[in-house]
């Protein structure tokens, strides 16, 4: 599994967002640290998506602050974007580019030994056990191989905080059995889990605190 990456406290301080005065989501506090799984529940609606964004600085708290270690939390900054790797939506991939392809341009991109990038590749298909999807292109994927592949592209790059919305969506029961081991691993090894999840099984192995959000009456 790939490095992780320190850090001490992910933090919404009554983080709320609207658009055009419609609020999205209603003024919540969460605390993310190292070794720790937060959950985020809530019917379809209650603004789970919305605070993801606003936790990995994809958007912006209209008020309330979400900081990583004190400093305002924003994509375009670079320390935020080396501690959090997100799943908040389907990946854009190159059509050219098969899953391995993609496995290594992660990688390196991230700032992977190329001497060894192979043996990370190869250690995410084991993980995920999808070695049969190796050379395929996204767009051959089923809905729920493309998942895995979407989550071994997240899991690959060094992180301290995986934040990821619904990662049992398209997967089936045996599938979300193995992304809850997946993920229980990696909060074992120090690193923090944000993860919008509507699959009590997979909440009850790698939730410590669980933040139940409420839709904003319109
Ligand atoms: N860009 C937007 N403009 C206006 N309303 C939005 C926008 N994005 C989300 N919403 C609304 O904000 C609310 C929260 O949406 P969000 O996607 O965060 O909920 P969710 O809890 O993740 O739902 P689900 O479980 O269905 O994924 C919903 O009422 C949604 O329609």
């Amino acid at each position: 599994m790939s490095d992780v990456v320190t850090f001490e406290l992910l933090h919404a301080d009554q983080a709320q967002r609207s658009v055009n005065d419609v609020a999205l989501v209603a003024p919540t506090d969460v605390r993310v640290r190292p070794g720790r799984g937060v959950v985020l529940r809530g019917p379809n609606g209650a603004g789970k998506s919305t605070m993801l964004r606003m936790m990995t600085g994809a958007a912006l708290p209209s008020s309330g602050t979400v900081t990583l270690d004190g400093k305002k939390v924003d994509e375009r900054v670079p320390r935020v974007r080396e501690v959090i790797a997100a799943l908040l939506w389907p990946i854009t991939g190159y059509r050219e580019l098969t899953v391995q392809d993609h496995l290594v341009l992660v990688d390196q991109t991230w700032g992977g030994q190329r001497e060894t990038c192979a043996d990370r590749v190869n250690a995410m298909f084991d993980l995920l056990d999808i070695e049969p999807l190796r050379h395929r292109f996204l767009h051959e994927l089923s809905s729920g191989q493309r998942q895995l592949a979407d989550l071994a592209m997240t899991l690959i790059r060094p992180s301290g905080v995986l934040v990821l919305d619904e990662p049992e969506q398209r997967l089936d029961s045996d599938r979300r059995a193995q992304l809850a081991r997946i993920l229980l691993a990696r909060k074992q090894a120090g690193a923090a889990l944000l993860v919008a999840c509507h699959d009590e099984s997979v909440i009850e192995v790698i939730a410590d605190d669980t933040v139940t959000l409420t839709p904003v009456p319109l």
